[in-house]
């Protein structure tokens, strides 16, 4: 059935016009909508028989916003004609500065514009738990309908900013708390109650309120610079590097000196600057890749329905298992820890109970909540519970053999209908189900440490892996507030294999003479949350020394053999978790560099004894950068010319969720895309000719760059999906 886009006016006996939106599945303010609205808003201004207005949305949401897809439309022509003006032609001219009054009748969701024309109206009625908040920064924009002048001047300058800043949404209850919502009222009474209200107003029974000309809650000059002055603070701290957090800052400060119209007329100008940012463009580009993961081909449309997932066995609790118990027992779902020996169970469950009392104690979970979640948990140290377990996760050693045997194992021990997924993050899945006759219900469920944090769920299928399989898997994966991306089979899989290289490159660097905490530093000043050091320390050196064989039987030709790692775990340094890496990490306070390791480099320096004429290269900030990453996107390259994934922007969102790429960047390919695969494919070959075969471009990013094409364009007849 074909979509009704549309604005439509009824306009009843009472003499009240209900101008309704409607664009399913959120109501979203493209082009046509907002063209209707002017339309129906200049009509009913006009018409005799219009006493006052209501606005509303079809199908229980009010309106989600400005349609996205016109920002991406304004990325890919850089042409700012397709923005409508809206924000002085439709939301002052035509609605808040009618003679007549206009109520919104708010349900399900007022995000960003959608919330900005609710309040442009003289009052706002509201269904209880709607969703309300101006989300543009996440976007790399600012609010553009006015939200940035009348969000201060209907619940205070304080909260405004801070919803702002943090892209937080409130419910209509806090809303009404707040003075954003006049009221509250059942979904049934949501159109009579609106009606009523507008009435009221007209005839003067109720007052006739203009947000943008209210000065009650914003408070003195002196009183509102202090405020915006802890803005300052806290858009540094959460978003360095935003240009949208700092300018919003601005705009709503030009609003509370020379007054709201002036602050609207500032908002508008500074939109259309940062619309064609490349912030706004990496976050659009993220926005629109994790919706798309959730449409998998032959999957997804394949007209299957999940099944229920009720209780969940996970063999191993150690780091990653307690994590993903975690998760599950968050979501409600009964799970079966299993374990070797009573010590290493009671140190699961006491890891999982931590990780529950972690999020009460930073207020992210009630008591209560937290108490339920634990009674789902069940320690075991034998296979009885899994008679009735609808999946099983195993989470034991990277181990090749274990894997085999415990996956032999539950094929007698779980019922047929049971899902068998593994957490493995390098091991060919084939190679895991090699003995069983269940290959079709084998999966690869590569969670991210910390699991119960990180939200990528990387969901790996062999080319037996049954469609209803992932299907379920993708719905647990949802039901868990995990981002399930589906990958095709391979060593490392999609995100651990595109970075392999980012590690490799890292100690190749050091090895040629460059100071490790300099790279480290010049890596999250690029904007990942650590450098490729502090990471290792994180994740554990014994885990990379355990994979790098596995690696390097399938990639050996394009790897840096560094004996790094194996010297750091000699020195007795396995990283954060016996408190020495490169860094030192002592309770309470932040890793510090440990100038005691730069013996342990100087060692490794001389074994690979790769610095050009024994002495340490120089290289910028901006060569450090090339050298690490560039490496990363020359195998995301092969990734995507294997077809390990369905669509580029996949391995986008994988890498923001898995590896903290920062978003604003895109993702990897899309960041490898705005730089030019002709550039990178030259500076490779440049790396190549002095550094060895590592830095070789690959046949793919060759390609794309003798051609112009980019690189997320696929043309992959290789697909492993
Ligand atoms: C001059 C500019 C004025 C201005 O102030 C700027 C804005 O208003 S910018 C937009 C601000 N709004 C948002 O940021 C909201 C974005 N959307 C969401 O957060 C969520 O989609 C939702 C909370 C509204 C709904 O969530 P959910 O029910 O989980 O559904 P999905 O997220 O999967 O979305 C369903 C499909 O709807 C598409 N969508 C959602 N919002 C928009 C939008 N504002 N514009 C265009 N399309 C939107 C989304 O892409 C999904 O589409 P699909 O094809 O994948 O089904
Ligand atoms: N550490 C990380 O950051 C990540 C690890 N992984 C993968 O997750 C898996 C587990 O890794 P970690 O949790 O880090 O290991 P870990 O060493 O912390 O935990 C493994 C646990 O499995 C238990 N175990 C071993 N054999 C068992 C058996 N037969 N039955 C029940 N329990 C058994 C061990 O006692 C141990 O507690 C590995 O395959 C690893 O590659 C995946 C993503 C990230």
């Amino acid at each position: 059935m074909a979509k009704k886009i549309g604005v439509t006016m009824d306009v009843g006996n009472d003499g009240v016009a209900v101008i309704t939106i409607s664009n399913p599945p959120v109501n979203s303010l493209a082009s046509p909508i907002i063209a209707g609205l002017k339309e129906k808003f200049r009509d009913a201004n006009q018409r005799n028989d219009v006493r006052a207005i209501v606005l509303t949305g079809n199908n229980g949401r009010f309106c989600g916003g400005f349609d996205i897809n016109v920002f991406q439309q304004v990325h890919k022509t850089g042409d700012l004609s397709v923005m409508p003006e809206v924000s002085v032609d439709l939301v002052c001219n035509l609605m808040e500065d009618s003679r007549k009054p206009l109520v919104a009748a708010v349900e399900g969701l007022a995000l960003g514009g959608g919330l900005e024309l609710a309040m442009a109206c003289h009052a706002r009625v509201s269904a209880p738990k709607a969703q309300l908040g101006l989300p543009e920064l996440t976007l790399g924009v600012i609010p553009g309908f006015g939200g940035t002048q009348r969000l201060p001047r209907l619940v205070g300058l304080a909260k405004a900013t801070d919803m702002i800043l943090l892209s937080k949404s409130i419910s209509s209850e806090e809303g009404q708390k707040l003075g954003l919502i006049d009221a509250l009222v059942p979904p049934g009474e949501l159109l009579s109650t609106s009606r009523k209200w507008a009435l009221d107003i007209a005839d003067g029974r109720k007052p006739f309120l203009r947000s943008l000309h209210r000065t009650d809650k914003i408070g003195s000059l002196s009183e509102a610079r202090a405020i915006l002055k802890n803005s300052r603070q806290l858009a540094k701290k959460i978003a360095p590097k935003m240009p949208q957090h700092h300018a919003v800052i601005e705009v709503i400060e030009e609003g509370i000196v020379h007054g709201g119209y002036s602050g609207v007329l500032k908002e508008a100008e500074v939109f259309r600057q940062l619309v064609l940012s490349d912030t706004a463009k990496g976050l659009v580009h993220v926005f629109f890749a994790q919706r798309a993961t959730s449409k998998v081909p032959n999957v997804t449309d394949a007209g299957l329905k999940p099944r229920p997932i009720k209780k969940v066995a996970v063999i191993g609790g150690g780091l990653m298992g307690s994590g993903i118990a975690t998760a599950l027992l968050l979501s409600n779902i009964r799970v079966v820890l299993k374990e070797i020996n009573p010590e290493y169970l009671m140190k699961g469950i006491k890891t999982v109970e931590g990780n529950i009392k972690g999020l009460v104690s930073r207020g992210k979970l009630t008591q209560d909540k937290a108490g339920k979640a634990l009674s789902l948990l069940k320690g075991v140290l034998d296979y009885t519970e899994f008679k009735d377990v609808d999946m099983v996760i195993e989470a034991v050693i990277e181990n090749i053999q274990l894997k085999q045997n415990i996956f032999k194992e539950l094929e007698k021990v779980c019922p047929p209908h049971c899902i068998l997924a593994s957490n493995t993050s390098t091991i060919d899945l084939n190679v895991i189900g090699e003995k069983t006759n269940s290959k079709d219900r084998i999966v690869g469920a590569h969670f991210f440490s910390p699991a119960h944090l990180m939200t990528l769920l990387e969901i790996v299928r062999s080319e037996n892996t049954s469609p209803q399989v992932i299907l379920d898997l993708m719905a647990v994966g949802k039901a868990i507030k995990k981002v399930p991306v589906v990958v095709g089979n391979c060593i490392g899989f999609a995100v651990n294999r595109t970075f392999f290289p980012y590690t490799q490159a890292a100690h190749m660097l050091a090895n040629l003479g460059v100071d490790l905490f300099r790279i480290d530093s010049v890596i999250t000043s690029f904007g990942l949350p650590l450098g490729p050091f502090q990471l290792g320390d994180l994740a554990g050196h014994g885990i990379g020394l355990a994979v790098g064989p596995i690696y390097a039987k399938v990639y050996g030709d394009r790897m840096f053999r560094s004996p790094l790692t194996e010297l750091l775990l000699k020195s007795g340094r396995n990283g954060k978790i016996n408190g020495r890496g490169y860094y030192i990490y002592e309770k309470g306070s932040k890793p510090k560099p440990d100038p005691s390791v730069l013996s342990v480099v100087e060692e490794s320096r001389k074994l690979t004894n790769i610095m050009p004429g024994g002495k340490p290269i120089s290289v910028t900030d901006k060569e450090i950068v090339e050298m690490i990453l560039f490496p990363v996107v020359n195998e995301a390259c092969r990734v995507l010319d294997e077809g390990v994934v369905i669509r580029a922007s996949d391995l986008d969102i994988a890498s923001v969720l898995g590896m903290s790429f920062p978003s604003y960047r895109g993702g990897i390919v899309f960041w490898a895309d705005m730089i030019g695969p002709k550039y990178i494919y030259e500076r490779l070959k440049e790396m190549s000719e002095t550094y060895g075969s590592f830095f070789k471009p690959s046949r793919y990013l060759e390609e794309r760059a003798t051609k112009g094409m980019p690189l997320s364009e696929l043309k992959s007849s290789r697909s492993r999906l």
